[in-house]
């Protein structure tokens, strides 16, 4: 199976997760894009979803399914959403897509993360991907410096602005083997708007497409 297919594999899998008549919580992304085709198709009827961006509010929309503003409920059960890099603790790193802040704020309502992807994800340390950084444009030079002081390369992603109007630092050369701690101490940081270490909000269960199948892993 190539990773298209991996990513297919799992946007199925992640229907089991959907909460019978409860508003879902959904991400961004490659992976999220099949679950949002296969919540479609799948007749399951969920009163509705909060969106962690544009791009999966107009792919939901355009399947006809309702979309909530953040502010209309006060918890989520269930939040489904890939990630660009996930360890065997369930902490990652996310952004690739640019919706890292979104998609912290709408895993803060959820209880549960549901991380989907495939097995390419799965690292050891976290670092490998360049690590997304929404910031404040008028930051972007001294939170550069920031991160070279702590061995890593930032580069302002061309041509990026955010769903929030922010733009995004990639920074690379980064071994993150305290996610907890390395997330609290970058998002204090004047200019940063959100770090994409996923710490904090770490997935509770990993639904990862390989060659065998899909694996379960809970954190
Ligand atoms: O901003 C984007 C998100 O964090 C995505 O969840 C992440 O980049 C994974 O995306 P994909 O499923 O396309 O690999």
């Amino acid at each position: 199976m190539n990773q298209d297919q991996l990513k297919q594999l799992v946007g199925r899998a992640a229907l089991d997760y959907v909460p019978a008549g409860q508003v879902l919580g959904v991400g961004t992304g490659s992976t999220v894009d099949c679950f949002i085709d296969a919540l479609a198709a799948s007749g399951l009827s969920v009163p509705g979803a909060v969106s962690s961006s544009e791009r999966s509010t107009q792919r939901l929309l355009k399947h006809g399914i309702r979309v909530l503003d953040a502010a209309e409920v006060t918890g989520l059960a269930v939040y489904i959403d890939g990630a660009d890099e996930i360890d065997g603790r369930g902490y990652m790193v996310k952004g690739g897509g640019a919706a890292l802040t979104r998609e912290k704020i709408v895993a803060d309502l959820a209880d549960t993360f549901v991380c989907i992807a495939d097995a390419s994800k799965l690292v050891q340390t976290l670092g490998a991907f360049p690590l997304p950084v929404e910031i404040i444009p008028m930051a972007a030079a001294q939170l550069t410096r920031r991160f070279s002081r702590l061995g890593g390369e930032a580069r302002l992603r061309e041509g990026v602005v955010t769903d929030n109007g922010g733009h995004i630092l990639d920074v690379r050369g980064l071994s993150i083997t305290d996610p907890l701690a390395f997330e609290a101490e970058v998002n204090q940081w004047p200019g940063v708007v959100t770090v994409g270490v996923f710490a904090r909000h770490k997935a509770q269960v990993c639904l990862l497409g390989g060659a065998d199948g899909v694996k379960t892993l809970t954190f």
